[in-house]
């Protein structure tokens, strides 16, 4: 479905901590011809600057000059704002965002794990612990408020490979994007329109929920082990303890899923076949061996929160999430770990 007028109202569109998927979606916009402008910041936005930001692929090698900046008030309002920072740097820069707001302005949550939007049924989130824990002062709640966010689940593997060069692992790459609400709403089908031409794999879901949760075993089962045994997800996939240990959280993660009302339709042999394809380094092993502060809480602390909240028992999880905290620790990043 087309929607009215959408390329009218979707103009200026800014993606705000460009980097890995950041760097991604901004180089295809901004080559497709859209208004890009990018929040960086450090070597990585001067690099930006004074070259351009490169996109590259086994495909694909370009370079786009999108206007950037870390300063969001050189900026001002935008139609359309998308976010791509870690989960646990959302509260810190929700000041940062403010001046990219106009009245209506819809920001799009592109991360990993259960977003700080996930709780918000209404006025009040519904799930405490889940949004003390992903939103601890509620600076997110405050500044931008839960109807602002349309919620985006990636499946693209990117990493910055020097300041300034995104490199993509896949040739094919999904964005789906979705209403909290699970409407399919007039800003929906105009963001879609207008980003749909630039990035193919942009699609629109009225079930934005079951899309994460879909997404978010494979992050959770997938991404601990890969830190725990530092390799990516190829070196482990035909071990057969380790395959256990992986469909042991899946299971628990999807009997989570369950209580809260998501049926949970991707098994853990679906994603171990997909991860036998891949040799890329998941985001958090990545942060981890750079000594960045991990996920944790969005992808293993928040599912541990809902589990509590249902009286649904995580063993594995609890097990993995203590080890994943003591080895970040050990590697002296912040963890930002699930302690419960
Ligand atoms: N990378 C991947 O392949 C995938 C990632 N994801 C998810 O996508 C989300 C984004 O991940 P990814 O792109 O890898 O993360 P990155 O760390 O590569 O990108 C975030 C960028 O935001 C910058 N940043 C942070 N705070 C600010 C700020 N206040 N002002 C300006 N810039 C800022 C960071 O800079 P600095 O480096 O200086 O901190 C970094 O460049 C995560 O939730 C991740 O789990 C999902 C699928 C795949
Ligand atoms: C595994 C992957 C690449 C899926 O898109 C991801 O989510 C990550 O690296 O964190």
């Amino acid at each position: 479905m087309r929607a009215q007028g959408a390329t009218d109202t979707v103009k200026k569109i800014c993606v705000f901590g460009a980097g890995a998927i950041g760097g991604h979606l901004a180089a295809k916009l901004a080559r497709a011809g859209l208004d890009v402008s990018v929040v960086a910041r450090g070597a990585h936005l001067q690099a930006i600057r004074e070259k351009g930001l490169r996109f590259t692929s086994d495909t694909e090698d370009f370079v786009t000059h999108p206007n950037a900046t870390s300063d969001t008030r050189e900026l001002g309002p935008q139609d359309l704002v998308i976010t791509t920072l870690k989960a646990h740097a959302l509260p810190g820069a929700a000041e940062q965002m403010a001046p990219l707001l106009g009245r209506g302005t819809p920001v799009v949550f592109a991360v990993n794990g259960i977003p700080w939007w996930y709780p918000y049924r209404g006025e009040q989130p519904a799930l405490g612990p889940v949004a003390s824990r992903l939103d601890p002062q509620g600076a997110l709640w405050k500044t931008l408020g839960a109807n602002r966010a349309i919620g985006c689940v990636i499946s693209s593997p990117n990493e910055v490979i020097a300041p300034g060069v995104v490199h993509n692992n896949r040739p094919h790459n999904s964005f789906i994007v979705g209403e909290p609400t699970g409407q399919m709403t007039e800003r929906l089908t105009a963001l879609v329109t207008a980003l749909q031409p630039a990035l193919p794999g942009v699609a629109a879901t009225t079930d934005i929920r079951t899309a994460m949760w879909n997404k978010l075993i494979l992050n959770l089962a997938g991404s601990p082990l890969s830190c725990l045994v530092d390799a990516p997800w190829i070196e482990f996939t035909g071990n057969p303890g380790m395959v256990r240990i992986f469909t042991a959280l899946v299971n628990e993660a999807t009997r989570v899923a369950a209580a809260h009302g998501v049926a949970v339709t991707t098994t853990a042999e679906q994603l171990l076949a997909l991860m036998q394809q891949v040799r890329h380094v998941p985001s958090m092993l990545a942060d981890l061996r750079a000594k960045r502060p991990l996920e944790t809480d969005a992808i293993l602390g928040a599912v541990q929160d809902l589990a509590r909240a249902a009286g649904i028992d995580t063993p594995t999880l609890d097990i993995i999430a203590a080890l994943l905290e003591q080895r970040a620790r050990s590697l002296n990043t912040n963890p930002q770990a699930a302690t419960s």
